[in-house]
């Protein structure tokens, strides 16, 4: 497929750190040589990145994104391959090659007039790559696990999967904003209304929702719909653990009798680094239990982590986040 980059034993080797003794996940993991070939294999998850944050950019957002999948691998690989994480079970499919639209935008002068209309012209050029790369892996009956980039994404993800189910897809999104802005130009904060719009979204649950950063006009138009549900994020504070869990629940099942996507925008976690950073959300071990959840469910199609932006901290602590919530949905039973 153009506009994929495959990865192999040989171009992450170099990130993989041996010890004698002990096997890391990056020794283990499957490759597949053909993107025609992923039917064939065993795995049941087909890990993939997007290195891009056009989208975000084309949002007025903080960039940053691009650099989440680097992070990612270099922490998701070094973890220990055991009899929890199962590293044969995922194929490391590679990345959305991404560069030409990157320099592209880099290229725009932001005084133009049109600046944002034209990265929102770039990021048409992702959708389509994400949408089919998205299509073939889950006809081909696996599940995507896709490391953002921007949210942006969501609409790849949910034109592709919805495709290959040949309904409206379902979506659970855990995230501080709906993304559910005007249909101007495309960018990460009208990925849903897109989706929508075209029919491929079907019933929409948003949990964890911020009061202070969505418009009354939003919260108007999803106030009135039957198809949306949403979970703000003030109403859950004073919760016990255990009642954020029932809340989460509650959201799931609006979703789960039909095939859905589970969306995690990273600006939903406290202070994690992310385009929309945010002194307020969900604690970090929180969101990996509702994705401890959601693993169990067998109508959840695809997992995207998006937002996540180390540039500006620690990429190693990034990287570990991201790592630990893959972990949590690919897990295994304990045996
Ligand atoms: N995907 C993010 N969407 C948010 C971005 C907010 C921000 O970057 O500050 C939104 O459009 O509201």
């Amino acid at each position: 497929m153009d506009g994929l980059k495959l990865s192999n034993y040989k171009t992450i080797e170099k990130l993989v750190s041996k010890r004698e003794g002990e096997t890391r996940l990056g020794e283990k993991i499957s490759f597949i040589e053909n993107l025609e070939d992923i039917s064939k294999s065993k795995a049941k998850f087909v890990l993939f990145g997007i290195p891009e944050d056009i989208g975000i950019r084309a949002n007025h957002g903080k960039p940053g994104a691009s650099k989440a999948w680097e992070a990612c691998l270099n922490s998701f690989l070094n973890i220990q391959e055991n009899e929890f994480t199962n590293a044969e079970n995922i194929i490391l499919l590679g990345e959305i090659d991404c560069k030409t639209e990157m320099q592209k935008a880099a290229n725009i002068d932001d005084e133009d007039p049109n600046y944002y209309a034209k990265l929102g012209d770039l990021v048409e050029k992702i959708d389509e790559k994400v949408s089919f790369l998205v299509e073939k892996i889950v006809s081909a009956g696996k599940i995507p696990i896709i490391i953002g980039g921007g949210h942006n994404n969501a609409f790849g993800n949910i034109k592709g999967t919805s495709k290959a189910i040949k309904k409206p897809l379902n979506i659970l999104n855990i995230d501080a904003h709906t993304d559910l802005r005007k249909l101007e130009h495309r960018h990460s904060g009208n990925g849903f209304s897109f989706a929508q719009r075209d029919g491929f979204l079907g019933k929409y649950a948003i949990f964890g929702l911020h009061k202070n950063y969505t418009p009354q006009y939003i919260f108007d138009e999803i106030k009135s719909v039957s198809n949306i549900k949403f979970h703000l994020f003030e109403d859950l504070i004073l919760q016990t653990h255990q009642g954020k869990m029932a809340a989460f629940n509650s959201q799931l099942e609006f979703i789960n009798k039909q095939p859905f996507g589970l969306e995690l925008d990273c600006d939903a976690i406290i202070n994690f680094p992310s385009s929309a950073q945010s002194p307020s959300g969900f604690a970090l071990n929180m969101v990996r239990n509702f994705l401890q959840l959601t693993s169990e469910e067998k109508n959840c199609k695809y997992l995207h982590i998006c937002e996540a932006a180390p540039s500006s901290a620690s990429p190693v602590q990034v990287g570990k986040a991201l790592s630990f919530f893959i972990t949590d949905f690919i897990k295994e039973p304990y045996k």
